[in-house]
C-alpha cells in the first residue's frame, strides 16, 4: 500500500478529549513520493527502511486491531522527522494493510473510514500528526476545513503541469511544537484568518504566499530556509515544510531547471491527486 507524502503549508491546532475531535485545519499538498507499507505473519516487528524500530504511531496502529502477529514493513521516500507526514503516511498505510489482511468482518458492524480514524488517533496520541492522516487519505491540493472527524475537506482542483522541490535541510520533532502550550497558541494567533483567505482564493499561489506568511509570523520557519525562499521569488513560491526543517517550492516547468541550480539536494515531486 502506497500513501503520499504529505506537505503542510498552515495549520491550525484544535485539541479535545476526543482523539477523533482533536486534530488540525489548515492546508497542504500530497506528494508522489511517500512510503509503501506491507505486512507479513510474524512477531509484531516494524521495519523502516531495513531498520528494526519501535515506530510509535504504527505501534499503536497494531494495537487498536489488536494484532501482534504481523510484522510490518515500511519503505519510505523521505526520513521521518521531516515535516512531510512521513509517520502519518506509515500510520495510514498500516491501518490499510491490516484492515485488508484481517478483512472487514470483524469492522462490518461499524465500517466507516475505519482505517483512517486508526491512523488518525494514532497520530494524535503519538503526537506526531493532527491532519496529515485526513489530507493523506483525500489526496492531492487539500484544504481541511474542520479537525478530526467528521471529515470536512475540499480538494481544489489543479493542473498537472507544476513540480514541487523538496529539499530536507534537517530533522525536527512534531511533538516538542504541537505539545508547547507557547507554540500553540503562536500558531493559532497566526493561522487564525488564513483558512478563510485561502477558501476565498483556492489558488496554489495564495496557498504559497499564505504558508510563507504562516512561516515567517509564527518563527518556525529558520534563518536558512528563509534565506533561499527569498532566492526562490520567481517560481509559484516556497516555505517551510510543517513541521520540519524542510524547504519546499512550487514551480512550473519553464522554471525547474532554475530551481535546481539554487538548491543542494533537491528532490523533485508532482502534487499526488
Ligand atoms: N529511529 C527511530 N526509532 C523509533 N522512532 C523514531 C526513530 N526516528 C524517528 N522516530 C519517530 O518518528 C516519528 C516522526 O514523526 P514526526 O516528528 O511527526 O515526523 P514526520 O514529519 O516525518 O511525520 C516521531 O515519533 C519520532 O520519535
Ligand atoms: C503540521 C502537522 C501538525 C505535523 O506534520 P508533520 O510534521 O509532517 O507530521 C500536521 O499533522 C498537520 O496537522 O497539518
Amino acid at each position: 500500500m502506497f500513501v503520499p507524502a504529505h506537505i503542510t503549508g498552515f495549520f491550525r491546532i484544535f485539541k479535545d478529549k476526543d482523539f477523533l475531535k482533536t486534530g488540525s485545519t489548515g492546508a497542504g499538498i500530497t506528494l508522489n513520493k511517500g512510503v509503501y507499507t506491507t505486512i507479513k505473519v510474524g512477531n509484531g516487528n516494524i521495519y523502516f527502511n531495513d531498520k528494526k524500530i519501535n515506530l510509535s504511531p504504527t505501534r499503536e496502529v497494531m494495537n487498536y486491531f489488536n494484532v501482534g502477529s504481523y510484522d510490518v514493513i515500511h519503505s519510505s521516500d523521505f526520513p521521518l522527522g521531516s515535516g512531510l507526514g512521513t509517520s502519518g503516511s506509515c500510520a495510514l498505510g498500516t491501518a490499510y494493510e491490516i484492515f485488508k489482511t484481517i478483512g472487514i468482518y470483524r469492522w462490518s458492524n461499524n465500517y466507516n473510514n475505519e482505517p483512517v480514524k486508526a491512523a488518525h488517533i494514532a497520530e494524535v496520541k503519538c503526537g506526531t500528526g493532527l491532519g496529515d492522516v485526513i489530507a493523506q487519505h483525500t489526496k492531492g491540493f487539500v484544504i481541511r476545513k474542520s479537525p478530526g472527524f467528521p471529515i470536512n475537506v475540499e480538494k481544489v482542483k489543479v493542473d498537472n503541469n507544476h513540480y514541487v522541490v523538496v529539499e530536507i535541510l534537517g530533522e525536527k520533532e512534531t511533538k516538542n511544537i504541537i505539545n508547547n502550550q507557547q507554540w500553540v497558541e503562536k500558531i493559532n494567533k497566526t493561522s487564525d484568518k488564513l483558512l478563510i483567505k485561502l477558501l476565498k482564493n483556492p489558488t496554489l499561489k495564495n496557498f504559497m504566499d499564505l504558508s510563507f506568511y504562516f512561516a515567517e509570523t509564527t518563527g518556525l520557519i529558520s534563518d536558512e530556509i528563509l534565506e533561499i525562499c527569498r532566492d526562490l521569488k520567481f517560481t509559484v513560491g516556497a516555505s517551510q515544510a510543517m513541521l520540519g526543517n524542510t524547504l519546499f517550492c512550487i514551480c512550473k516547468k519553464e522554471d525547474l531547471n532554475d530551481v535546481l541550480s539554487i538548491l543542494k539536494n533537491p528532490i523533485v515531486c508532482k502534487i499526488y491527486m
